[in-house]
């Protein structure tokens, strides 16, 4: 005889609930009434403690006006530095190896017009055929700034099945002619979490720089970036980091590359008692600082303040242990409720293997997605047929995956998403 599966129940939901340390947390987000929010993989919610800061940062420009530079409470000229320290546990870094600055995608143009140095046949990057596609157009772009041709220079690992990567196969690709390496260290549309300390160590071992886009893991999984020996890395805050819509982003870049001249460069890239001297000769900064551009957009940095208390208090390793409990939830009432409805989990189920959010696939996706909405339960949409639901440790209780799951249930078994469009809309 087979060991009977328990059948879970609402009664499951609650009991985990009850006794989910973080579910005192909720209470430190506004959480729209009525709604059930599975989007955070996209954006997190908004924190009382970010409001709180941008009303701090906003009230040092009303009261100090200029003297808010080196004045008051978060002085502006330190602030991408005080932001990337606090960032810095998050990734498994130093202090000065990380700073809150640019975007994701200005953070990779700045790093590979940094770390891609074409010489003889070493003249390839390498990225993966299921990356986000703003990473593919940077690259691209930053191969033809080189006089090269993308078609040629830039290799795009393929997936076996359309969903994962193989480490092996990437791997296999470092060959002599890369000359640098980018990938992400989860995949934004299955959830993989690549093996990035192997990959690493492979690419470290062959002499090849190599790069990740953090942007579905930070927030949501603890990472060793110094200790892996990552050359550099980059991310938005906006997503598990709940720094608010494009809110500034962050990158990361290993102690010993500090002193390389940023290949986008601007007088934020200068030390900071030098900055001000107003000479031509650029004395860069020794610290991932060196990689800022321009002024720093303060008032985007004041949110994230607030969200990475909330970080320091709790943990990332604590985060990811109600991360892996609450998904794996998701996933066992995925295969008890939705069975026969034509629903399949798209992301690797060893815990070791997936990021935050739950790739859920169905032919009917974007139609289900537009029912959830209307049903007040907010996911997103990917092609080719998968619906995103990420539970956030923060904010997302058990009972409300189960009510998730109820309502997919209701929608497909009612054909309650026959009455919509198939199209896409123009933001998902
Ligand atoms: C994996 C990944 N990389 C890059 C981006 C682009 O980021 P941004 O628009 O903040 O530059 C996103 C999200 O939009 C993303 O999910
Ligand atoms: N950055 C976004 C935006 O500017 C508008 C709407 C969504 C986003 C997102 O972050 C999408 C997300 N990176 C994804 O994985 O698809």
């Amino acid at each position: 005889m087979g060991e009977e599966k328990n059948v879970l129940t609402r009664e499951h939901a609650k009991a985990h609930d009850a006794t989910d340390a973080f579910a005192r947390y909720r209470e430190e987000f506004y959480l729209q009434p009525e709604v059930i929010y599975l989007d955070g993989n996209s954006l997190g919610l908004m924190s009382k403690r970010a409001e709180l800061k941008v009303a701090e940062l906003m009230d040092s420009w009303k009261t100090l006006a200029i003297e808010g530079w080196t004045k008051g409470k978060y002085p502006w000229f330190f602030l991408s530095e005080k932001l990337g320290a606090m960032c810095a546990p998050l990734v498994g870094a130093l202090e000065d190896e990380v700073i809150v600055s640019g975007s994701t995608t200005s953070n990779i143009h700045q790093l590979i017009a940094t770390f891609y140095k074409p010489e003889g046949k070493r003249t390839k990057i390498l990225a993966d055929e299921l990356t986000f596609p703003s990473d593919i157009y940077a690259l691209q772009s930053q191969i033809k700034l080189r006089g090269y041709n993308p078609d040629e220079e830039l290799l795009r690992v393929k997936s076996r099945d359309g969903k994962f990567l193989a480490e092996e196969d990437i791997i296999v690709a470092m060959t002599d002619e890369v000359a640098l390496i980018f990938l992400p260290t989860v995949l934004y549309r299955s959830g993989q979490l690549l093996d990035i300390k192997r990959l690493t160590a492979e690419a470290n071992a062959r002499g090849i720089c190599i790069g990740f886009d953090a942007c579905h893991s930070i927030g949501a999984i603890p990472h060793h970036f110094s200790e892996w020996g990552v050359d550099f890395g980059v991310w938005c805050n906006y997503k598990y980091l709940n720094g608010g819509p494009g809110s500034v982003a962050g990158l990361y870049v290993n102690k010993k590359h500090f002193g390389i001249y940023p290949g986008l460069a601007g007088w934020y890239s200068s030390k900071k008692d030098k900055q001000f001297d107003m000479e031509h000769t650029l004395d860069v900064e020794l610290s991932a600082g060196a990689f800022q551009i321009g002024t720093p957009h303060v008032l985007s940095l004041a949110p994230i303040l607030g969200s990475f208390e909330l970080f320091a208090e709790a943990g990332i390793e604590q985060i990811r242990q109600k991360s892996l409990k609450i998904t794996q939830f998701l996933s066992d009432l995925v295969e008890q409720e939705l069975e026969g409805l034509g629903f399949s989990i798209g992301n690797p189920q060893e815990d070791d293997r997936r990021g935050g959010h739950i790739c859920l696939e169905h032919e009917e996706a974007i139609r289900i997605c537009k029912a959830l909405i209307e049903n007040r339960i907010i996911p997103d949409n990917r092609p080719p047929n998968i619906i995103r639901l990420a539970p956030v440790a923060f904010y997302t209780s058990y009972e409300e995956i189960w009510d998730t799951v109820q309502v997919l249930k209701t929608i497909v078994k009612e054909k309650q998403y026959e009455k919509y469009s198939k199209e896409r809309n123009v933001v998902s």
